[in-house]
């Protein structure tokens, strides 16, 4: 599976003191640059595949693997060859900003973290380029995360994600909890990262894992669809396959509570 960036390989996973696997035999790899929604109901383990694949939690069998290899975050090395290059983005655009910190400081705060960039002009000037490329103004970087709307909130969350110029962004329901309105601007910022933008380092557009319950939202974002039903992938495709074509019933079950799929814009 060394082609894969990162990639959970038969992963099955039990919270402790839980009578069962909340996952059973995930296989889900994803290649640089890919983009890969996740969709299932409420409780199906979506939340729990982003924890492993993020290395908060091990796996109770199988592996997860980071270029190849198991992934390893116990050395600094380790934790910062994978921080650098998988980033992730919450559902709380709220929750996920340090209300003491001003917004230059949170979108500076990897760089520093992972001692990718110490020089207080450097940082000044990165910060400048991450406000450009999330279409927010260059003084945000010296107010404080209270002064903005949630979806403001939302775009300086990826300013920070992209800080380090990941390959990869795991992104948790990252649209759920703003008005329709911002949903829209925010889903087509995710779907121009790394295109044309000066602010990721490389001409690759930057890999995304999408979890979100709105296949909708996945239709427009990613290349790819895995569905999971209770703990299982039952299915998994080309997304405008796995939409026009869906072979698992659970897959048409979910097709039927969208009322109407926007129409494909690529
Ligand atoms: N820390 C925990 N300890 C024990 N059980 C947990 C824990 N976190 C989640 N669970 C259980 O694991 C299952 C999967 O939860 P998970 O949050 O991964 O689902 P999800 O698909 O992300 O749901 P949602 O869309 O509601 O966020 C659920 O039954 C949940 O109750």
């Amino acid at each position: 599976m060394s082609e894969y960036l990162l990639a959970a390989d038969d992963v099955s996973f039990r919270y402790p003191g839980r009578g069962a696997d909340t996952l059973h035999g995930i296989t889900l790899a994803l290649r640089r640059g890919e983009r890969v929604g996740l969709v299932g109901e409420s409780g199906a383990g979506k939340s729990t595949i982003l924890k492993l694949l993020l290395g908060l939690d091990s796996p109770t069998a199988g592996a997860v693997r980071f270029r190849g290899a198991p992934l390893n975050l116990r050395d600094r090395a380790g934790l910062r060859g994978f921080r650098s290059a998988v980033q992730n983005v919450f559902q709380d655009p709220y929750g996920a900003l340090d209300p003491r910190a001003s917004v230059g400081r949170s979108i500076s705060e990897p760089l520093r973290s992972l001692g990718i960039e110490r020089d207080r002009a450097a940082l000044d000037a990165r910060v400048s380029e991450l406000l450009r490329a999330v279409d927010l103004p260059a003084d945000a970087a010296d107010r404080y995360p209270h002064a903005f709307s949630g979806g403001q909130r939302q775009r300086i969350a990826i300013a920070r994600a992209l800080a380090p110029g990941p390959q990869l962004i795991l992104a948790d329901e990252p649209v759920s909890a703003l008005d329709m309105s911002v949903r829209t601007q925010i889903i087509e910022l995710l779907r121009g990262l790394g295109r044309a933008d000066a602010a990721v380092p490389d001409d690759n557009q930057t890999g995304l894992l999408l979890v979100s319950h709105d296949l909708s939202i996945v239709a427009a974002l990613c290349d790819r669809v895995a569905v999971l039903q209770d703990g299982r992938i039952v299915e998994q495709g080309p997304t405008a396959r796995v939409l026009a074509d869906p072979q698992h019933p659970y897959t048409r079950t979910l097709l039927a509570a969208i009322p109407r799929l926007p129409r494909a814009e690529e």
